[in-house]
Protein backbone atom coordinates (compact mmCIF):
# COMPACT_ATOMS: atom_id res chain seq x y z
CA UNK A 1 0.00 0.00 0.00
CA UNK A 2 1.31 3.49 -1.09
CA UNK A 3 1.83 6.01 1.90
CA UNK A 4 1.71 9.39 1.25
CA UNK A 5 5.12 11.66 2.50
CA UNK A 6 3.17 12.66 5.15
CA UNK A 7 1.87 9.21 6.74
CA UNK A 8 5.45 7.97 6.02
CA UNK A 9 7.39 11.29 7.43
CA UNK A 10 4.93 10.71 10.17
CA UNK A 11 5.62 6.94 11.04
CA UNK A 12 9.48 7.74 10.99
CA UNK A 13 9.00 10.96 13.06
CA UNK A 14 7.13 8.57 15.85
CA UNK A 15 10.00 5.42 15.51
CA UNK A 16 12.53 8.88 16.09
CA UNK A 17 11.08 10.83 18.13
CA UNK A 18 10.18 8.37 20.58
CA UNK A 19 13.82 7.25 20.99
CA UNK A 20 14.47 11.44 21.19
CA UNK A 21 17.63 10.24 19.57
CA UNK A 22 17.39 12.53 16.16
CA UNK A 23 20.91 13.23 14.25
CA UNK A 24 21.38 16.55 12.58
CA UNK A 25 21.39 14.79 8.94
CA UNK A 26 18.37 12.54 9.88
CA UNK A 27 16.49 16.00 10.91
CA UNK A 28 17.98 17.83 7.51
CA UNK A 29 16.97 14.50 5.81
CA UNK A 30 13.26 14.53 7.32
CA UNK A 31 13.05 18.63 6.96
CA UNK A 32 13.44 17.90 3.32
CA UNK A 33 11.22 15.61 3.39
CA UNK A 34 9.08 17.78 4.93
CA UNK A 35 9.34 20.39 2.27
CA UNK A 36 8.36 17.56 -0.20
CA UNK A 37 5.57 17.10 1.59
CA UNK A 38 4.19 20.29 2.43
CA UNK A 39 4.69 20.03 6.34
CA UNK A 40 5.50 23.69 7.54
CA UNK A 41 9.37 22.90 8.45
CA UNK A 42 8.70 25.22 11.62
CA UNK A 43 5.96 22.94 12.91
CA UNK A 44 8.25 19.94 12.20
CA UNK A 45 10.93 21.40 14.40
CA UNK A 46 8.69 22.55 16.85
CA UNK A 47 7.10 19.21 17.13
CA UNK A 48 10.87 17.34 17.48
CA UNK A 49 11.79 20.42 20.12
CA UNK A 50 9.02 19.39 22.33
CA UNK A 51 9.66 15.64 22.40
CA UNK A 52 13.14 16.83 23.33
CA UNK A 53 12.00 17.78 26.67
CA UNK A 54 12.51 14.64 27.88
CA UNK A 55 16.50 13.99 29.84
CA UNK A 56 17.08 10.56 31.17
CA UNK A 57 15.22 7.96 29.04
CA UNK A 58 14.58 4.33 28.98
CA UNK A 59 16.14 5.09 25.88
CA UNK A 60 19.64 5.67 27.03
CA UNK A 61 19.91 2.59 28.84
CA UNK A 62 18.90 0.12 25.94
CA UNK A 63 21.02 2.62 23.79
CA UNK A 64 24.17 0.33 25.03
CA UNK A 65 23.40 -2.36 22.18
CA UNK A 66 23.49 -0.39 18.96
CA UNK A 67 21.02 -1.33 16.82
CA UNK A 68 18.87 0.05 13.69
CA UNK A 69 15.30 1.19 14.16
CA UNK A 70 13.17 -0.44 12.04
CA UNK A 71 10.10 1.55 10.93
CA UNK A 72 7.25 1.72 8.61
CA UNK A 73 9.37 3.74 5.92
CA UNK A 74 12.72 1.83 6.17
CA UNK A 75 15.83 1.67 8.24
CA UNK A 76 17.17 4.76 9.42
CA UNK A 77 19.93 4.67 12.05
CA UNK A 78 19.68 6.52 15.72
CA UNK A 79 22.68 8.72 15.51
CA UNK A 80 24.75 8.89 12.65
CA UNK A 81 27.70 9.87 11.10
CA UNK A 82 27.93 13.66 10.25
CA UNK A 83 29.91 14.73 6.99
CA UNK A 84 30.15 18.35 7.07
CA UNK A 85 33.38 19.37 9.04
CA UNK A 86 33.98 20.13 12.94
CA UNK A 87 32.48 24.06 13.57
CA UNK A 88 35.58 25.74 15.87
CA UNK A 89 34.35 26.31 19.46
CA UNK A 90 34.02 29.67 18.82
CA UNK A 91 32.46 29.53 15.02
CA UNK A 92 31.39 32.72 13.53
CA UNK A 93 29.13 31.21 11.09
CA UNK A 94 25.46 31.75 11.48
CA UNK A 95 24.03 28.64 12.24
CA UNK A 96 20.84 29.11 13.60
CA UNK A 97 18.11 26.20 12.60
CA UNK A 98 16.22 28.66 9.80
CA UNK A 99 19.55 29.25 7.87
CA UNK A 100 20.87 25.72 8.29
CA UNK A 101 17.28 24.58 6.65
CA UNK A 102 17.41 27.08 3.81
CA UNK A 103 20.96 25.72 3.28
CA UNK A 104 19.45 21.93 2.72
CA UNK A 105 19.88 21.67 -1.27
CA UNK A 106 16.64 21.33 -2.75
CA UNK A 107 16.69 17.32 -3.67
CA UNK A 108 16.44 18.20 -7.85
CA UNK A 109 15.73 14.82 -10.02
CA UNK A 110 18.38 13.45 -12.56
CA UNK A 111 18.09 15.54 -15.76
CA UNK A 112 15.26 13.54 -18.35
CA UNK A 113 14.32 11.48 -15.19
CA UNK A 114 10.29 11.23 -14.73
CA UNK A 115 9.72 13.13 -11.58
CA UNK A 116 7.47 10.72 -9.71
CA UNK A 117 4.44 12.53 -8.86
CA UNK A 118 2.71 11.84 -4.86
CA UNK A 119 0.46 8.95 -6.59
CA UNK A 120 3.04 7.15 -8.08
CA UNK A 121 3.49 4.14 -6.49
CA UNK A 122 7.50 3.42 -5.85
CA UNK A 123 7.41 -0.49 -5.85
CA UNK A 124 8.43 -1.62 -2.30
CA UNK A 125 11.33 -3.49 -3.46
CA UNK A 126 13.08 -0.75 -5.26
CA UNK A 127 12.53 1.36 -2.07
CA UNK A 128 13.53 -1.56 0.29
CA UNK A 129 16.67 -1.75 -1.96
CA UNK A 130 17.58 2.46 -2.39
CA UNK A 131 17.34 2.35 1.45
CA UNK A 132 19.48 -0.51 1.88
CA UNK A 133 22.14 0.93 -0.38
CA UNK A 134 21.78 4.36 1.73
CA UNK A 135 21.59 2.66 5.02
CA UNK A 136 24.15 4.32 7.41
CA UNK A 137 27.05 1.42 7.64
CA UNK A 138 28.00 0.80 11.36
CA UNK A 139 31.75 2.06 11.42
CA UNK A 140 33.82 -0.27 12.52
CA UNK A 141 36.19 1.24 14.83
CA UNK A 142 40.11 0.78 14.08
CA UNK A 143 42.33 -0.31 17.24
CA UNK A 144 44.87 2.63 15.91
CA UNK A 145 41.89 5.25 16.37
CA UNK A 146 41.11 4.67 20.37
CA UNK A 147 43.57 6.66 21.65
CA UNK A 148 42.16 9.79 19.85
CA UNK A 149 38.88 8.28 20.25
CA UNK A 150 39.64 8.06 24.27
CA UNK A 151 40.50 11.84 24.25
CA UNK A 152 37.74 12.88 23.01
CA UNK A 153 35.78 10.97 25.08
CA UNK A 154 38.01 12.18 27.99
CA UNK A 155 37.78 16.28 27.01
CA UNK A 156 41.55 15.95 27.40
CA UNK A 157 42.28 19.35 27.26
CA UNK A 158 39.70 20.47 29.88
CA UNK A 159 41.13 17.51 32.04
CA UNK A 160 44.48 18.76 31.27
CA UNK A 161 43.83 21.63 33.20
CA UNK A 162 41.80 20.37 35.48
CA UNK A 163 44.80 18.35 36.68
CA UNK A 164 46.82 20.93 36.54
CA UNK A 165 44.57 22.57 38.82
CA UNK A 166 44.64 19.67 41.36
CA UNK A 167 48.43 19.28 41.10
CA UNK A 168 48.32 23.53 42.30
CA UNK A 169 46.11 22.52 45.12
CA UNK A 170 48.92 19.90 45.99
CA UNK A 171 51.62 22.36 45.53
CA UNK A 172 50.44 25.25 47.62
CA UNK A 173 49.19 23.23 50.60
CA UNK A 174 51.67 24.29 53.59
CA UNK A 175 53.17 20.34 54.13
CA UNK A 176 56.49 18.96 52.27
CA UNK A 177 56.29 18.12 48.73
CA UNK A 178 55.82 13.61 48.64
CA UNK A 179 56.16 13.34 44.85
CA UNK A 180 54.74 9.50 45.09
CA UNK A 181 51.61 11.10 46.82
CA UNK A 182 51.37 13.91 44.10
CA UNK A 183 51.74 11.42 41.22
CA UNK A 184 49.42 9.26 42.67
CA UNK A 185 46.61 12.38 43.11
CA UNK A 186 47.26 13.62 39.97
CA UNK A 187 46.74 10.00 38.00
CA UNK A 188 43.27 9.83 40.26
CA UNK A 189 42.41 12.99 39.50
CA UNK A 190 42.72 12.72 35.67
CA UNK A 191 40.93 9.53 35.75
CA UNK A 192 38.40 10.51 37.63
CA UNK A 193 37.80 13.66 35.01
CA UNK A 194 37.78 10.91 31.99
CA UNK A 195 34.77 9.48 33.76
CA UNK A 196 32.99 11.76 34.38
CA UNK A 197 33.29 13.64 30.96
CA UNK A 198 32.47 10.01 29.28
CA UNK A 199 29.64 9.47 31.17
CA UNK A 200 28.34 13.00 30.51
CA UNK A 201 28.47 12.49 26.67
CA UNK A 202 27.06 9.22 27.37
CA UNK A 203 24.19 11.21 28.79
CA UNK A 204 24.16 13.64 25.83
CA UNK A 205 24.26 11.98 22.70
CA UNK A 206 20.59 12.86 21.85
CA UNK A 207 21.58 16.68 22.36
CA UNK A 208 25.01 16.79 21.27
CA UNK A 209 24.08 15.57 17.69
CA UNK A 210 22.15 18.33 17.21
CA UNK A 211 24.93 21.56 18.20
CA UNK A 212 27.26 22.51 15.32
CA UNK A 213 30.35 22.11 18.73
CA UNK A 214 29.24 18.50 19.93
CA UNK A 215 27.80 16.63 16.41
CA UNK A 216 30.83 15.07 15.80
CA UNK A 217 31.96 13.41 19.15
CA UNK A 218 32.59 9.74 19.10
CA UNK A 219 29.32 8.78 20.26
CA UNK A 220 27.18 10.83 18.11
CA UNK A 221 29.42 9.57 14.71
CA UNK A 222 29.00 6.26 16.19
CA UNK A 223 32.93 5.58 16.44
CA UNK A 224 32.28 3.17 19.12
CA UNK A 225 29.26 1.84 20.99
CA UNK A 226 27.46 3.17 24.20
CA UNK A 227 28.38 0.06 25.74
CA UNK A 228 32.24 0.58 24.99
CA UNK A 229 32.00 4.31 26.20
CA UNK A 230 30.76 3.25 29.67
CA UNK A 231 33.31 0.49 30.18
CA UNK A 232 35.75 2.97 29.10
CA UNK A 233 34.38 5.52 31.48
CA UNK A 234 34.57 2.30 34.77
CA UNK A 235 37.58 1.51 32.98
CA UNK A 236 38.89 4.88 34.25
CA UNK A 237 36.51 5.11 37.43
CA UNK A 238 37.04 2.08 39.35
CA UNK A 239 40.89 2.53 39.71
CA UNK A 240 40.76 6.39 39.76
CA UNK A 241 38.32 6.76 42.63
CA UNK A 242 40.15 3.16 44.45
CA UNK A 243 43.94 5.22 43.42
CA UNK A 244 42.82 8.46 45.20
CA UNK A 245 41.09 6.18 48.36
CA UNK A 246 43.92 4.22 49.17
CA UNK A 247 47.30 5.14 47.64
CA UNK A 248 46.21 9.00 48.74
CA UNK A 249 43.42 9.30 51.82
CA UNK A 250 39.77 8.39 52.07
CA UNK A 251 38.89 12.10 52.29
CA UNK A 252 40.60 12.99 48.54
CA UNK A 253 38.79 9.57 47.05
CA UNK A 254 35.36 10.80 48.70
CA UNK A 255 35.70 14.21 46.76
CA UNK A 256 36.52 12.74 43.36
CA UNK A 257 33.74 10.08 43.68
CA UNK A 258 31.69 12.98 44.59
CA UNK A 259 32.68 15.07 41.94
CA UNK A 260 31.81 12.21 39.15
CA UNK A 261 28.19 12.19 40.65
CA UNK A 262 28.24 15.99 40.95
CA UNK A 263 28.91 16.51 36.94
CA UNK A 264 27.62 13.14 35.59
CA UNK A 265 23.95 12.74 37.58
CA UNK A 266 23.16 16.65 39.00
CA UNK A 267 25.42 19.21 36.39
CA UNK A 268 24.06 16.86 33.03
CA UNK A 269 20.80 16.56 33.45
CA UNK A 270 20.24 20.07 35.14
CA UNK A 271 21.91 21.47 31.58
CA UNK A 272 18.06 21.03 29.78
CA UNK A 273 16.28 22.20 33.63
CA UNK A 274 17.64 25.64 34.53
CA UNK A 275 19.93 27.77 34.09
CA UNK A 276 21.32 26.57 37.64
CA UNK A 277 23.36 24.26 35.76
CA UNK A 278 26.26 26.49 35.54
CA UNK A 279 26.62 27.70 39.67
CA UNK A 280 26.70 23.54 39.57
CA UNK A 281 29.12 22.96 37.25
CA UNK A 282 31.26 25.96 38.86
CA UNK A 283 31.28 23.44 42.02
CA UNK A 284 32.10 20.49 39.98
CA UNK A 285 34.93 22.45 38.36
CA UNK A 286 36.23 24.04 41.77
CA UNK A 287 36.60 21.02 43.60
CA UNK A 288 39.78 19.41 42.02
CA UNK A 289 42.35 22.03 43.41
CA UNK A 290 40.82 21.21 46.78
CA UNK A 291 41.37 17.41 45.83
CA UNK A 292 44.89 18.85 45.45
CA UNK A 293 44.98 20.40 48.60
CA UNK A 294 43.62 17.29 50.73
CA UNK A 295 45.60 15.00 49.13
CA UNK A 296 48.93 16.85 50.63
CA UNK A 297 47.50 17.70 53.97
CA UNK A 298 44.58 15.23 54.60
CA UNK A 299 42.11 17.60 55.43
CA UNK A 300 40.06 20.42 54.33
CA UNK A 301 41.59 23.84 55.41
CA UNK A 302 40.68 27.82 54.18
CA UNK A 303 43.66 27.48 51.88
CA UNK A 304 41.57 24.98 50.39
CA UNK A 305 38.44 26.91 49.92
CA UNK A 306 40.46 29.58 48.57
CA UNK A 307 42.05 27.87 45.82
CA UNK A 308 38.01 25.98 45.13
CA UNK A 309 36.40 29.86 45.45
CA UNK A 310 39.23 31.28 42.52
CA UNK A 311 38.20 28.28 40.38
CA UNK A 312 34.54 28.58 40.91
CA UNK A 313 34.67 32.34 40.13
CA UNK A 314 36.88 31.48 37.02
CA UNK A 315 34.54 29.34 35.49
CA UNK A 316 32.06 32.36 34.81
CA UNK A 317 33.96 34.62 32.66
CA UNK A 318 35.34 31.40 30.97
CA UNK A 319 32.04 29.70 30.07
CA UNK A 320 29.30 32.86 29.78
CA UNK A 321 31.92 34.23 27.50
CA UNK A 322 32.05 31.10 25.50
CA UNK A 323 28.31 30.26 25.33
CA UNK A 324 27.29 33.90 24.49
CA UNK A 325 28.91 32.68 20.90
CA UNK A 326 26.93 29.64 21.40
CA UNK A 327 22.88 30.21 21.93
CA UNK A 328 21.88 29.32 18.67
CA UNK A 329 23.54 25.97 18.98
CA UNK A 330 22.54 25.51 23.08
CA UNK A 331 19.06 26.39 22.02
CA UNK A 332 18.86 23.73 19.19
CA UNK A 333 20.68 21.60 21.40
CA UNK A 334 17.37 21.81 23.70
CA UNK A 335 20.00 23.66 26.72
CA UNK A 336 19.15 25.94 29.53
CA UNK A 337 21.68 29.07 29.73
CA UNK A 338 22.22 32.08 30.88
CA UNK A 339 23.00 33.31 27.41
CA UNK A 340 20.09 32.23 25.68
CA UNK A 341 17.48 32.90 28.23
CA UNK A 342 19.03 35.39 30.68
CA UNK A 343 21.42 37.54 28.44
CA UNK A 344 21.49 40.56 30.76
CA UNK A 345 22.86 38.24 34.18
CA UNK A 346 24.81 36.38 31.90
CA UNK A 347 27.29 39.19 31.25
CA UNK A 348 26.37 40.15 34.98
CA UNK A 349 27.65 37.51 36.69
CA UNK A 350 30.99 37.00 34.04
CA UNK A 351 31.81 40.88 35.09
CA UNK A 352 31.26 40.20 38.86
CA UNK A 353 33.01 36.89 39.08
CA UNK A 354 36.09 38.24 37.23
CA UNK A 355 36.36 41.57 39.48
CA UNK A 356 36.23 39.04 42.34
CA UNK A 357 38.88 37.37 41.30
CA UNK A 358 41.08 40.45 42.79
CA UNK A 359 38.89 40.41 46.04
CA UNK A 360 40.19 36.31 46.33
CA UNK A 361 43.58 37.21 45.39
CA UNK A 362 43.62 39.48 48.32
CA UNK A 363 42.67 36.82 50.34
CA UNK A 364 45.71 34.72 49.99
CA UNK A 365 47.76 36.53 52.64
CA UNK A 366 45.33 37.09 54.99
CA UNK A 367 44.51 33.18 55.00
CA UNK A 368 48.22 32.40 54.87
CA UNK A 369 48.56 31.02 51.50
CA UNK A 370 50.41 33.28 50.04
CA UNK A 371 52.68 36.39 50.84
CA UNK A 372 51.22 39.81 50.17
CA UNK A 373 53.22 40.16 47.10
CA UNK A 374 50.76 37.64 45.41
CA UNK A 375 48.10 40.84 45.53
CA UNK A 376 50.39 42.50 43.78
CA UNK A 377 52.56 40.47 41.00
CA UNK A 378 48.70 38.96 39.97
CA UNK A 379 46.67 42.40 39.95
CA UNK A 380 47.28 43.24 36.18
CA UNK A 381 46.12 39.43 34.52
CA UNK A 382 42.70 40.08 37.52
CA UNK A 383 42.56 43.86 36.05
CA UNK A 384 42.97 42.50 32.48
CA UNK A 385 40.47 39.88 32.04
CA UNK A 386 37.83 42.33 34.05
CA UNK A 387 38.81 44.96 31.40
CA UNK A 388 37.59 42.31 28.95
CA UNK A 389 34.77 41.36 30.95
CA UNK A 390 33.50 44.81 31.42
CA UNK A 391 34.13 44.97 27.42
CA UNK A 392 31.49 42.03 26.97
CA UNK A 393 29.34 43.60 29.67
CA UNK A 394 28.88 46.47 27.96
CA UNK A 395 28.93 45.43 24.20
CA UNK A 396 27.56 41.82 24.34
CA UNK A 397 28.54 41.18 21.05
CA UNK A 398 30.57 38.14 19.45
CA UNK A 399 34.19 39.45 19.52
CA UNK A 400 34.62 40.51 23.30
CA UNK A 401 32.85 37.69 24.10
CA UNK A 402 35.35 35.63 22.28
CA UNK A 403 38.92 37.65 23.59
CA UNK A 404 37.26 36.85 27.11
CA UNK A 405 37.17 32.92 26.33
CA UNK A 406 40.10 32.88 25.21
CA UNK A 407 41.40 35.10 28.07
CA UNK A 408 40.18 32.83 30.54
CA UNK A 409 42.40 30.14 29.22
CA UNK A 410 45.70 31.36 29.89
CA UNK A 411 44.92 33.62 32.90
CA UNK A 412 43.75 30.34 35.23
CA UNK A 413 47.26 28.49 35.02
CA UNK A 414 48.94 32.22 35.09
CA UNK A 415 46.98 32.94 38.35
CA UNK A 416 47.65 29.69 39.61
CA UNK A 417 51.58 29.91 39.17
CA UNK A 418 51.81 33.36 40.35
CA UNK A 419 50.45 31.83 43.77
CA UNK A 420 52.79 28.68 43.64
CA UNK A 421 55.97 31.83 43.35
CA UNK A 422 54.21 33.41 46.39
CA UNK A 423 53.40 30.50 48.25
CA UNK A 424 53.75 31.18 51.89
CA UNK A 425 56.66 28.92 53.63
CA UNK A 426 55.70 27.62 56.39
CA UNK A 427 58.89 25.89 58.54
CA UNK A 428 57.90 22.43 59.77
CA UNK A 429 57.78 22.71 64.02
CA UNK A 430 60.84 20.70 64.19
CA UNK A 431 62.76 22.74 61.86
CA UNK A 432 61.17 25.62 64.02
CA UNK A 433 62.16 24.54 67.20
CA UNK A 434 65.76 24.01 66.14
CA UNK A 435 66.34 26.85 64.14
CA UNK A 436 67.32 30.36 65.94
CA UNK A 437 64.89 33.06 65.86
CA UNK A 438 65.45 35.28 62.78
CA UNK A 439 63.11 38.09 61.61
CA UNK A 440 61.63 37.23 58.65
CA UNK A 441 61.62 39.74 55.38
CA UNK A 442 58.45 37.87 54.13
CA UNK A 443 56.35 40.81 52.65
C1 LIG B 1 30.78 25.83 34.65
C2 LIG B 1 31.93 25.20 34.32
C3 LIG B 1 32.40 25.03 32.91
C4 LIG B 1 31.70 25.00 31.77
C5 LIG B 1 30.19 25.10 31.59
C6 LIG B 1 32.64 24.83 30.70
C7 LIG B 1 32.32 24.74 29.36
C8 LIG B 1 33.23 24.64 28.36
C9 LIG B 1 32.89 24.42 27.00
C10 LIG B 1 31.48 24.23 26.48
C11 LIG B 1 34.02 24.42 26.29
C12 LIG B 1 34.19 24.26 24.78
C13 LIG B 1 34.54 22.78 24.62
C14 LIG B 1 34.60 22.40 23.17
O1 LIG B 1 35.54 22.84 22.50
O2 LIG B 1 33.67 21.71 22.73
C15 LIG B 1 35.10 24.62 27.21
C16 LIG B 1 36.42 24.66 26.83
C17 LIG B 1 37.43 24.53 27.74
N1 LIG B 1 37.30 24.48 29.11
FE1 LIG B 1 35.63 24.80 30.16
N2 LIG B 1 33.91 24.75 31.19
C18 LIG B 1 33.78 24.85 32.56
C19 LIG B 1 34.81 24.73 33.46
C20 LIG B 1 36.09 24.46 33.12
C21 LIG B 1 37.11 24.10 34.06
C22 LIG B 1 36.91 23.93 35.55
C23 LIG B 1 38.24 23.95 33.35
C24 LIG B 1 39.61 23.59 33.81
C25 LIG B 1 40.07 23.88 35.00
C26 LIG B 1 37.94 24.21 31.96
C27 LIG B 1 38.86 24.16 30.95
C28 LIG B 1 38.55 24.29 29.63
C29 LIG B 1 39.52 24.24 28.55
C30 LIG B 1 41.02 24.05 28.72
C31 LIG B 1 38.82 24.41 27.38
C32 LIG B 1 39.38 24.45 25.94
C33 LIG B 1 39.31 23.02 25.49
C34 LIG B 1 39.23 22.93 24.00
O3 LIG B 1 39.51 23.93 23.33
O4 LIG B 1 38.86 21.84 23.54
N3 LIG B 1 36.62 24.53 31.86
N4 LIG B 1 34.60 24.78 28.48
C1 LIG C 1 37.83 14.81 39.67
C2 LIG C 1 36.76 15.11 38.71
C3 LIG C 1 35.60 14.20 38.59
C4 LIG C 1 36.83 16.21 37.94
C5 LIG C 1 35.81 16.63 36.95
C6 LIG C 1 36.18 18.02 36.48
C7 LIG C 1 35.38 18.42 35.29
C8 LIG C 1 34.97 17.42 34.28
C9 LIG C 1 35.05 19.70 35.18
C10 LIG C 1 34.23 20.18 34.04
C11 LIG C 1 33.45 21.37 34.42
C12 LIG C 1 32.35 21.56 33.45
C13 LIG C 1 31.06 21.91 34.02
C14 LIG C 1 32.57 21.42 32.13
C15 LIG C 1 31.49 21.68 31.10
O1 LIG C 1 30.89 20.47 30.74
P1 LIG C 1 29.79 20.48 29.58
O2 LIG C 1 29.09 19.17 29.63
O3 LIG C 1 28.95 21.70 29.71
O4 LIG C 1 30.67 20.61 28.27
P2 LIG C 1 30.16 20.16 26.80
O5 LIG C 1 28.97 20.99 26.49
O6 LIG C 1 31.35 20.46 25.93
O7 LIG C 1 29.85 18.70 26.87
Amino acid sequence: MYKTPCSRLTGVWKCLLRDGLLGVSVQQRLIANASRSHMSVRSLIQLCRKHQTEWITFQHFCFLKRQYVKSSSGLCQRAGPKQEPVASVLDDRDDSVVSQVQQIPALKPEPGTAVPSCDQAEPEAARAARLEARQWKELKVEYSDLPGIYARLSKIKLTALVVTTAAAGFAMAPVPFDPVTFLMASVGTCLSSCTANSINQYFEVPFDSNMNRTKNRPLVRGQISPLHAVSFALACGIPGVTLLTLGVNPLTGFLGALNIFLYTCCYTPLKRLSIANTWVGAVVGAIPPVMGWTAATGSLDPGALLLGAFLFSWQFPHFNALSWNLREDYSRGGYRMMSVTHPSLCKRVALRHSVGLIGLSALGPVLDVTTWTFPLVSLPINLYISYLAFRFYHNGDRQNARKLFFCSLWHLPMLLLLALTCKKRHVPQDEAAVAPSTPSLAL
